[in-house]
């Protein structure tokens, strides 16, 4: 064994011995490492800063006490990983789900820190959440709650310094609790958190960001292969803020969009969702607040599966917009011999990396997450540009930021693909293109 492959096989022990129990935290290393090798192999001190990296700046765990609606005390555990400032003041969104854990934040953080760096703006990466179950509390539960969690939170960031927004369970209602919490702790009204509603400092596409640039990037691969989302069947998972706006502008761009689910099962529309549907959709999850199989009332042509996923129907591209590991390889081998082409994660790690070589063996192009979903974060840092100007953009003048950001993510990936002789294996183009930058800019900042 050569010297650097020696080296290269000690770090990767090492990051298996100090935290063995993290399985989702080493599954996104692992995918990333193999990616990186040839990196390494060229140019072994960034194997050094790889070292550096994978070691969180920062780890914040804290207690979360607070009172439900009959008066009893609850405590929840909150998280916040600082993972790189390298490129500017952490950055990343908020989770509120019973599973989070901090190998689930720390793998969040870690796939931030590349995705943040794809964008070309300058971001960090942080994670954050708790997990607490936020199913069934009422509005006065979840004020009380996030005022809690703000509590400790508010210490640690700032905008200059680590600027949360929304992720699972947190969205435009969380992000006002804990900004009017943040507000009046430190006493001054600045952009600490983005995806902030519309009228207080917000920012136009927010909102759509990262299903319009799941969709975006989508578009650019297609074009790359000579083909487009005409009249493509998409499914997609998940019924939150990516799976909506996903499927609304697929539809927008004359794809076909067929699928939603939740938790408990999914719904399908054999002829695809119009845009009035895609609106009943919004009005049961974000309004309402009540699951997925509700939409059967709304239309005679829906079909409810319950308890399964909605890998199992025949279409040309899947859009898994949901959570970790949705699908594993047997999920995968169903797609593909269901005749998918194109996979473009709008969740984060929602694909098993068994999962991705199965992709790859039958030549389905395949969007990763940290590259296909960062229209969200793009736009969060377009929201903090507004926020320095004291300023509000048009929304036409923030979409037609997020098309030229997720092209450019695009082609920055596939060249950095080509670069290493890897033709177009966007994923390892992603992986390579976001690390040097971020590489190269700890190494000239020196051992910190
Ligand atoms: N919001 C953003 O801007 C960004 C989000 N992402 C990623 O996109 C994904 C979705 O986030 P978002 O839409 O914001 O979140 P939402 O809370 O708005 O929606 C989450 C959706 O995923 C479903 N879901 C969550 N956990 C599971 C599970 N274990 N099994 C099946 N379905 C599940 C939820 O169903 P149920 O209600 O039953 O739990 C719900 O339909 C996440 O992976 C997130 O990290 C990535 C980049 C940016
Ligand atoms: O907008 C942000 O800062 C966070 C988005 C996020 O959490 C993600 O990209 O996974």
């Amino acid at each position: 064994m050569s010297a650097v492959a020696e080296k290269i096989s000690a770090v990767r022990a090492g990051i298996r011995r100090r935290d063995p129990d993290q399985k989702e935290f080493l599954q996104a290393v692992d995918e990333v490492f193999e990616s990186l090798t040839p990196v390494f192999e060229r140019d072994p001190q960034y194997l050094e800063a790889f070292e550096r990296l994978v070691e969180p700046e920062r780890q914040i765990v804290f207690r979360v006490p607070w009172i439900d609606d009959k008066g009893v005390q609850r405590v929840n555990r909150g998280f916040r990983v600082q993972m790189s400032s390298a490129l500017g003041p952490y950055k990343g969104g908020l989770r509120f789900h019973p599973t989070v854990n901090l190998s689930v934040i720390k793998f969040l953080a870690f796939e931030q820190t590349f995705k943040n760096s794809l964008t070309t703006l300058m971001m960090g990466a942080g994670k954050g959440g708790s997990d607490l179950n936020p199913r069934g509390l009422s509005d006065r539960e979840i004020m009380a709650f996030c005022q809690s969690f703000m509590i400790e939170l508010h210490r640690h960031i700032g905008a200059d310094t680590d600027v949360p927004a929304g992720d699972i369970n947190v969205g435009a209602r969380e992000i006002g609790y804990l900004f009017g919490q943040y507000k009046r702790l430190a006493n001054n009204f600045t952009g600490v958190l983005t995806g902030k509603d519309l009228r207080w400092g917000g920012s136009l596409i927010r909102p759509e960001a990262t299903g319009y640039g799941c969709v975006y990037f989508a578009q650019n691969y297609l074009a790359h292969k000579g083909d487009s989302l005409k009249g493509k069947r998409c499914v997609v998972s998940g019924s939150g803020n990516v799976a909506q706006y996903t499927a609304e502008k697929l539809l927008q761009l004359g794809a076909v969009p067929i699928t939603f689910s939740d938790s408990n099962g999914y719904v399908l529309e054999p002829n695809g969702f119009t845009q009035e549907q895609i609106n009943h959709v919004m009005e049961l999850k974000n309004t309402k607040r009540v699951r997925i199989s509700e939409y059967c009332a709304f239309s005679e042509t829906a079909q409810y599966f319950p308890g399964k996923k909605p890998w199992e129907v025949a279409a040309d591209l899947a859009f898994p917009s949901a959570t970790q590991n949705e699908i594993d390889e047997e999920d995968a081998k169903v797609l593909v011999a269901n005749g998918v082409k194109g996979v473009f994660e709008g969740a984060n790690m929602p694909s098993t990396n068994e999962a991705i070589e199965v992709y790859k063996s039958a030549d389905v192009m395949f969007g990763p997450a940290k590259a296909a979903n960062a229209g969200g974060v793009a736009v969060s840092g377009l929201e903090m540009a507004q926020n320095s100007q004291r300023l509000q953009w048009t929304r036409e003048e923030v979409d037609a930021q997020l098309e030229k950001i997720m092209k450019d993510i695009f082609e920055n990936s596939l060249a950095a693909a080509q670069e290493y002789g890897l033709k177009d294996d966007i994923q390892a183009g992603a992986n390579i293109a976001g690390f040097l930058k971020v590489a190269d800019s700890m190494i000239h900042q020196g051992c910190v």
